[in-house]
């Protein structure tokens, strides 16, 4: 690397950043595709940010998903996990683990995950979106974040796993507080986090004696059927569950939702579409949404097993990568006019649910709630705005997940629908 592009490398991981990082993913992607950087934490990582590389990348069976392959850590503690877990077992998840542990846990909820076994949540997640919307319709502002991404994709989860009602708001509360505190003072975030822990152990322990259909009650049946699935790795795939399926939801209906607002010309052609009753254009567009401003902006840890080389640029055993998602999927070399949203784009193979074993095993249910969230706000809400200058609006500093902190919009009441019969 020459000192010129030295200089002219952007800043990455500030506040202007978070707000915009294409920028600075473009300017890697030409300069230096594979790009050593200190991250905030003070740990050092490969970004990985062309398409093609990135694509390898994912599916490379070199780079171990195990922190303790991470060379930074002898004593085997993760450094970029989330604090106070390892020891209570909880880490132990499938984006933690290689196989041959990884494909006998994923076989075993994969089940629960199939389109055909996720449509059935159709009726019950659009009644939650309804429900939602009615309690800000009258009011004509609200902040979208909060009172409408926060709660959708918790409640969804927890009828999944099979969470009773009556307990699904301490749910929402402890995801809140990780959420909130996520990147932040790591006390709240460690004390919700064992508040969900000692609460699943204790449920996994009543359903038990009372298996439904649900999927904790599939994990236990598997357990009991020889497939050597332990208490806590049942705890630990709740977990990971929640973990994996809340923030990024949450961030497929803020960021989806947000660049709809700011590109009126592609928003009133999917509301039109919509009136129509023509679903095709809402199919394309929430990929489209995914790659445009996906919620998960660099894929999770991975960690070289051995020396190897990844676009040209050498990495040592331990080195920890990052897949940054949000940069391959604007690569100009895989897509077309990548900075424009374009709702009917078809060539679209984007990476935002990743790729390889570790693909996201939860995109039926997000793309069932995406399109129920979107497509139900478009309707009752017709004119729909931004309650804020995009320039106020923060985005979480993260460095996994992209999103905003608040969404406010403003609408006409008297124009609001009211709730489609199913
Ligand atoms: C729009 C929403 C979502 C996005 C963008 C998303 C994205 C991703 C990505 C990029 C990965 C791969 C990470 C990596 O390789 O480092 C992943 C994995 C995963 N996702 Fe999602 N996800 C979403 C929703 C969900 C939901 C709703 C669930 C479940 C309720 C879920 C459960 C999981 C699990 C368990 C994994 C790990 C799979 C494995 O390691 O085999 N995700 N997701």
């Amino acid at each position: 690397m020459s000192e010129t592009q030295a200089a002219g490398r952007p800043a990455l991981f500030g506040w202007e950043f978070a707000a915009d990082p294409y920028p600075a993913y473009a300017w890697l992607r030409t300069h230096e595709p594979v790009h050593k950087t200190r991250l905030p934490s003070g740990v050092e990582a490969w970004l990985v940010t062309r398409y093609a590389d990135a694509r390898q990348t994912l599916a490379d069976p070199r780079l171990s998903k195990n922190p303790v392959h991470h060379a930074a850590d002898e004593a085997g503690r993760s450094r970029t996990g989330i604090p106070g877990e390892r020891s209570a077992g909880l880490m132990t998840h499938l984006l933690n683990i290689d196989p041959p542990d990884h494909t006998r846990l994923r076989r075993l909820v994969s089940k629960a995950f199939t389109p055909r076994r996720v449509a059935q949540f159709a009726p019950r997640v659009q009644e939650l979106t309804d429900g939602l919307i009615d309690g800000f319709a009258g009011r004509g502002e609200a902040d979208l974040i909060h009172e409408f991404a926060f709660p959708l994709p918790i409640y969804a989860i927890c009828d999944l796993l099979g969470v009773p009602r009556e307990d699904q708001d301490d749910f929402r509360d402890w995801a809140g507080m990780m959420i909130r505190h996520g990147g932040g003072p790591r006390g709240g975030v460690a004390r919700s986090v064992k508040k969900m822990r000692n609460y699943l152990a204790e449920l996994i322990h009543r359903k038990r004696a009372d298996l439904g259909d649900d999927l904790i009650s599939g994990l236990i049946r598997a357990s009991d059927h020889g497939e050597h699935l332990t208490e806590e790795e049942a705890a630990a795939m709740c977990f990971v569950l929640l973990f994996a399926g809340f923030e990024t939801t949450v961030n497929l209906i803020g960021n989806g939702t947000y660049a709809l607002l700011r590109n009126p010309a592609e928003r009133a052609r999917l509301q039109q579409a919509l009136a129509d009753g023509d679903e095709a254009l809402l199919d394309t567009g929430i990929e489209e949404l995914l790659r445009y401003d996906g919620p998960v902006e660099m894929a999770t840890w991975r960690y070289a097993t051995e020396p190897l080389r990844i676009g040209g640029a050498g990495i040592a055993a331990g080195d920890p990568v990052l897949v940054v998602l949000a940069a391959a999927d604007r690569d100009p070399e895989r897509f077309a006019c990548p900075d424009r949203l374009d709702l009917a784009r078809t060539d679209n193979q984007h990476l935002g649910y990743g790729h390889g074993i570790h693909y996201c095993i939860g995109a039926p249910l997000a793309r069932l709630e995406g399109k129920a969230a979107l497509a139900t706000l478009l309707t009752r809400l017709p004119d729909l705005r931004l309650g804020a200058a995009p320039d106020d609006l923060r985005w979480r500093g993260g460095l996994i997940m992209r999103g905003l902190r608040t969404l406010p919009v403003e609408f006409t009441p008297e124009r609001a629908g009211g709730a489609k019969k199913v």
